[in-house]
């Protein structure tokens, strides 16, 4: 597998959120340091709450979030209304971005563009010049590379809406697809590419829950793992991706695991 990934443990989400704190301003001092602005990529599902928990919460801790240079754009996004039930963008805006503090600054944040919501092919290139415009012309870059995406781990290993034996992971080209069928609901969708999701300074993933323990086995455990989406990140990430988990999601995974501390 080339370098691993590491793989942080901890007993409980606060413990998490501390680890995944320290780890968010640790990409963000690097990424102020490369170009004063710091691009995240943010998932939707159970991931929102951790985020929001890690940088909201008060700590006695180093180091503080400058969201005003923060640019915020989606790892993956259901076609549906920005206030649908079923919207990563109304998630991540009411568990964190609502609740930031007006000292801390406000994110710019892209959603998608619900003109497209019924032709989802125009919504992922619409997204994908989005990405063209903040991330530089797409001639002079391959692939965008985000300073940090924070993506989530589904039961069955998808991730983003990058979903197990999808025609999808096999794209090389396109930065933002469309999906029609996802397996799970709402099935229309757009997700970066897995070009794109592996493309980051640093990914963190983060998977809580016994519901999580069989999937972590298989992605870390099995030769079959690697090819699950979550597992072809870890093998073309490597050492640039960060698993935050709880010791639920790892029990019985024997892939070593550093626990509590990063
Ligand atoms: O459908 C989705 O699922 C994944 C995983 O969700 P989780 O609730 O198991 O953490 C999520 O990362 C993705 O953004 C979302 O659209």
């Amino acid at each position: 597998m080339g370098k691993p990934p590491n793989l942080y443990a901890f007993s409980d989400t606060d413990e998490l959120a501390q680890a995944l704190r320290a780890f968010v301003l640790d990409a963000q001092h690097i990424a102020f340091e490369r170009h004063n602005i710091f691009r995240v990529g943010v998932s939707g599902g159970s991931l929102p709450k951790v985020l929001a928990k890690a940088l909201l919460e008060k700590t006695n801790g180093e180091g503080k979030l400058d969201f005003k240079k923060w640019e915020v754009f989606f790892a993956d996004e259901r076609a549906v209304p920005l206030d649908h039930e079923d919207s990563n963008y109304r998630l991540v805006k009411e568990e964190l971005l609502d609740k930031i503090p007006a000292e801390l600054g406000a994110p710019t944040v892209y959603p998608i563009d619900v003109k497209y919501l019924d032709d989802i092919q125009e919504m992922a290139d619409q997204y994908e010049q989005t990405l063209v415009k903040c991330f530089a012309a797409r001639d002079s870059v391959r692939v965008p590379m985000f300073d940090l995406l924070l993506l989530g781990c589904g039961p069955d290993g998808h991730t983003c809406s990058l979903f197990p034996n999808s025609p999808l992971l096999r794209e090389t080209e396109a930065w933002v697809l469309p999906i029609s069928d996802s397996p799970k609901p709402p099935p229309k969708r757009i997700t970066l590419s897995l070009p794109v999701a592996s493309h980051g300074i640093k990914i963190g993933f983060v998977a809580t829950g016994g519901g999580k323990k069989e999937i972590m086995k298989q992605i870390f455990d099995t030769e079959e793992g690697h090819s699950l989406p979550c597992g072809l990140i870890n093998t073309f990430a490597q050492d640039r991706v960060s698993w935050f988990v709880d010791y639920p999601a790892v029990e019985g995974v024997s892939f070593p695991s550093r626990r509590g501390n990063l």
